[in-house]
Order: C-alpha cells, then sequence, then structure tokens
C-alpha cells in the first residue's frame, strides 16, 4: 500500500518514523511514496512536495494520512482524497468533530475507508473498541480523561507542585500539545473527541454548543491543596451519558476519590471507560498524546484498511527461555533459607519473611527449591512499567 502524508509535524513525522524504520512484517507491503509539507521544508526529504495534486493525481498512492491538524485545508484535502478513490487516515479530531457525517457518506460513496483512530485516546484503540463493544450491548454511558496535555499538567501541579504555566511549555515541547494550546486547557480538544466517542457509540451527532464546558486554565495551586485535603485528586474528565429522554455531556474538572483508577492517572495518558449492558465497565488506558503513541494508532488504521486474510500467528519466531529481569521476591518459609541472596529477614505475626536482593528468576527457582516448603509462599514486590 502507498502512502502520503499531509503534514510533516510532531505525528506526521512520527508516521514516516515507523513506516520507514520498524521491522514489522505487517508493514513490509506500506511505502510512505509522498509527503506534503510547506515549501520551506522541501529540501529535508526527497518525497516532499508542497503541491497537494501530486499526491491527489498520483493514482498509485492508496491512502492520504491527514497530519496537518485544523479545519481548512484539512477539510478540502480530505473530501478531495476520497473523491479520488484514495482512503483517508487522520489524527485531527476538530475537522474529524465537524464533519463527520460528511466524511463516512463520501467514503461510503466512494467505496474508501474513512479511518480516525488516533483523533481520540492517541495511541488507545478506544474507536475500535467502542465499535466492538457496540456489535453486542448498547454503550449508555461513556467518560474518561481525553487529553494528555491537561492531564501532564494536573500531574506536574499535583505530585510535583510546579507551575501551570511552566507545565505547559513543557507539554508544548514534548509534542502533546495542539498548536494552539487552549484547545487543551479550555476544553475545545476534549469537547471533540466527546462529540467523536459519541457519533462512534450512540450513533448520533451530539452538539458541543449544548453542553458544558468548563476550563482548566483557572486551577490554581491551592485549589489542588484543598481537594487533597478532602483525599481528592482532580482530572479534567470528558463525559457522554444516553439516558430515557436523550444525552447529558459535560467537559470540566472533577474531584475524583484518590482511590479511582482515573485519579492515578498520570502525566499524558488518557483512560477511557465504556458501559455496556452485558459487558459493564471496560476501561482503556494508555499514552494520550505524543509523537510515536498516536502514529502507532494512524499505522494500526492503514493495515486495518488491508485487512488481513487468515492468522497474523504462524510460529515463526523461535524464542527461547532467557529470563534476564531482576526483581526482589519475598518468601514466607518456616524452613532454613540460605542467606547469601537474602536482603532482610522479618518476623511478623509468628511468620517469617525473607527479602530477596534483586534477582533474575532462575537464581529464585533455585533458591526456593533449595528451602524445600511445599508450604512456602512465593510473592514478586511488582513494579510494572507504566
Ligand atoms: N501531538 C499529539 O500528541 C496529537 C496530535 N493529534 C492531531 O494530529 C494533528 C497534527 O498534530 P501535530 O503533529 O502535533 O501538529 P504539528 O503542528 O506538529 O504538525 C502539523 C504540521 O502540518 C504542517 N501544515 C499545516 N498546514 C499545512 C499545509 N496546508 N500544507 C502543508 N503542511 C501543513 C505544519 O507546518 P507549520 O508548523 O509550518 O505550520 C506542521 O508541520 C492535529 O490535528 C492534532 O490535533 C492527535 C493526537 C495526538
Ligand atoms: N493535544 C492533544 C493531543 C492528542 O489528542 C492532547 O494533549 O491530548
Amino acid at each position: 500500500m502507498k502512502i502520503a502524508i499531509l503534514g510533516f509535524g510532531t505525528i506526521g513525522t512520527g508516521v514516516y518514523e515507523i513506516i520507514s524504520t520498524y521491522k514489522a512484517k505487517s508493514l513490509a507491503d506500506v511505502e510512505v511514496v509522498k509527503v506534503l509539507d510547506l515549501p520551506q521544508n522541501k529540501d529535508k526529504l526527497d518525497i516532499i512536495t508542497d503541491n497537494y495534486d501530486d499526491i491527489l493525481q498520483d493514482k498509485s498512492i492508496d491512502c492520504v494520512v491527514e497530519t496537518m491538524g485544523g479545519l481548512h485545508p484539512a477539510y478540502e484535502f480530505i473530501t478531495a482524497a476520497m473523491k479520488a478513490k484514495k482512503h483517508v487516515v487522520t489524527a485531527n479530531k476538530a475537522v474529524v468533530a465537524k464533519y463527520m457525517e460528511e466524511f463516512i457518506a463520501l467514503a461510503l460513496e466512494n467505496k474508501v475507508r474513512f479511518l480516525f483512530e488516533a483523533s481520540t485516546g492517541g495511541g488507545i484503540p478506544w474507536i475500535a473498541s467502542l465499535e466492538k463493544a457496540k456489535r453486542v450491548d448498547d454503550i449508555s454511558e461513556l467518560y474518561g480523561i481525553f487529553n494528555g496535555t491537561s492531564n501532564y499538567i494536573l500531574d506536574a501541579m499535583t505530585n510535583q507542585g510546579k507551575d501551570f504555566d511552566e507545565v505547559l511549555k513543557k507539554a508544548q515541547e514534548l509534542g502533546y500539545a495542539e498548536a494552539d494550546p487552549s484547545a487543551d486547557i479550555d476544553g475545545y480538544d476534549v469537547q471533540n473527541k466527546v462529540v467523536i466517542s459519541s457519533a462512534v457509540a450512540y450513533n448520533t451527532k451530539i452538539n458541543m454548543e449544548d453542553f458544558p464546558c468548563y476550563s482548566l486554565r483557572t486551577i490554581n495551586s491551592i485549589d489542588i491543596n484543598y481537594f487533597k485535603k478532602l483525599n481528592r485528586t482532580i482530572k479534567y474528565i470528558g463525559e457522554a451519558v444516553v439516558n430515557h429522554t436523550g444525552y447529558e455531556a459535560y467537559v470540566m474538572p472533577n474531584a475524583l476519590a484518590n482511590d479511582t483508577v482515573e485519579a492515578n492517572v498520570n502525566s499524558n495518558f488518557n483512560i477511557a471507560t465504556l458501559y455496556g449492558q452485558s459487558i459493564g465497565p471496560l476501561k482503556f488506558y494508555g499514552q494520550g498524546a505524543g509523537k510515536l503513541p498516536t502514529a502507532n494508532a494512524i499505522v494500526q488504521d492503514i493495515l486495518d484498511i488491508q485487512s488481513p486474510i487468515g492468522s497474523l500467528i504462524d510460529f515463526s519466531n523461535k524464542l527461547a527461555y532467557q529470563p534476564t529481569q531482576e526483581n526482589v521476591y519475598v518468601i514466607r518459609s518456616t524452613n532454613t533459607v540460605d542467606m547469601t541472596n537474602i536482603e532482610t529477614k522479618e518476623e511478623f505475626e509468628g511468620q517469617t519473611y525473607y527479602t530477596t536482593k534483586p534477582m533474575v528468576a532462575s537464581t529464585l527457582v533455585e533458591l526456593v527449591k533449595s528451602i524445600d516448603d511445599s508450604q512456602a509462599f512465593v510473592a514478586k514486590l511488582a513494579a510494572f512499567k507504566g
């Protein structure tokens, strides 16, 4: 499949990097043949053009990936691509939220695909999961942290005492923020994502002018401390719920109990939840903003266009068991334990607990074997990433 990328900023370069340098077998047939960029950047790469007609009229190009952002000319470029019988993949939530109905109709009319997974939740497969959940259940509720920039800011203010403006600047440097970051901190970005998610989940077009949207920009460190005193954490939440007569939706800071999953989602991560009548709550968590996670979602859409036939599992990868991770383990036993690899020994309510030094799994297996206690209890002091 031959691809053209429109816009070569944070996300566009991420898509190029994954397709051109990653070795995944599924990507072998995917090639970026043209990139639309501004005239001053034409020397950066020999496939760059500043003329969209070069892409539209190139019959070998199967799919256009739009990562320019904004409403115009993104709208015109997307519609022209589909009319030229090219599939379209986009990360641009502003244009999707506004013109989704028209884009979907145009895709059907021209027998091409219009995919927008990266528009909501960055690298999280949220749109695909909503579509899958909806095959069986009526979805009645969706909510979550849908903006990486604002979550990054709240995390740094809450957990590191940082100042709003300083952290916003850092989020911009990291490529999380929109070209105009007021979209992130005043809620327009989350509004777009709630509109898109609601269309997928509820098969409806909701109007963002109808529901409340409160900015995050007014928050200060005393607010954060006030809610800390109440054992609550502020998170910027988007939600849309269907009820008997219609729907309701909100975009606003929520003061969440500290023991909720959402209160513990930090950095640029997002979490999105749906409720279905048989599946109940389903949560999806991952990086909601950033170059490679978002580009990953775009590349997944590109691969979905190819709809693989058969199985992707061919057992061609021969992996040997080779533990290298060093972990700390706790062993409870009444038998004698060789103390060479033990860091601490502790008596607790009549039982003896041994905490090991960091060790690979094969050392643990040998140690447990040497204790020879069928009643021993062994636990890893887990430290999962993310
Ligand atoms: N960054 C993120 O984490 C995520 C971003 N997105 C979405 O992805 C899209 C791209 O975002 P991002 O990569 O961060 O933005 P960037 O500003 O980094 O990249 C956009 C690029 O497109 C170029 N561009 C704009 N208009 C044109 C045009 N008419 N012709 C050619 N090039 C053009 C810009 O050039 P110039 O800079 O010179 O204007 C810039 O290089 C946006 O819709 C955004 O909402 C979605 C999920 C996550
Ligand atoms: N600016 C957005 C990018 C992803 O959608 C965000 O911070 O979430």
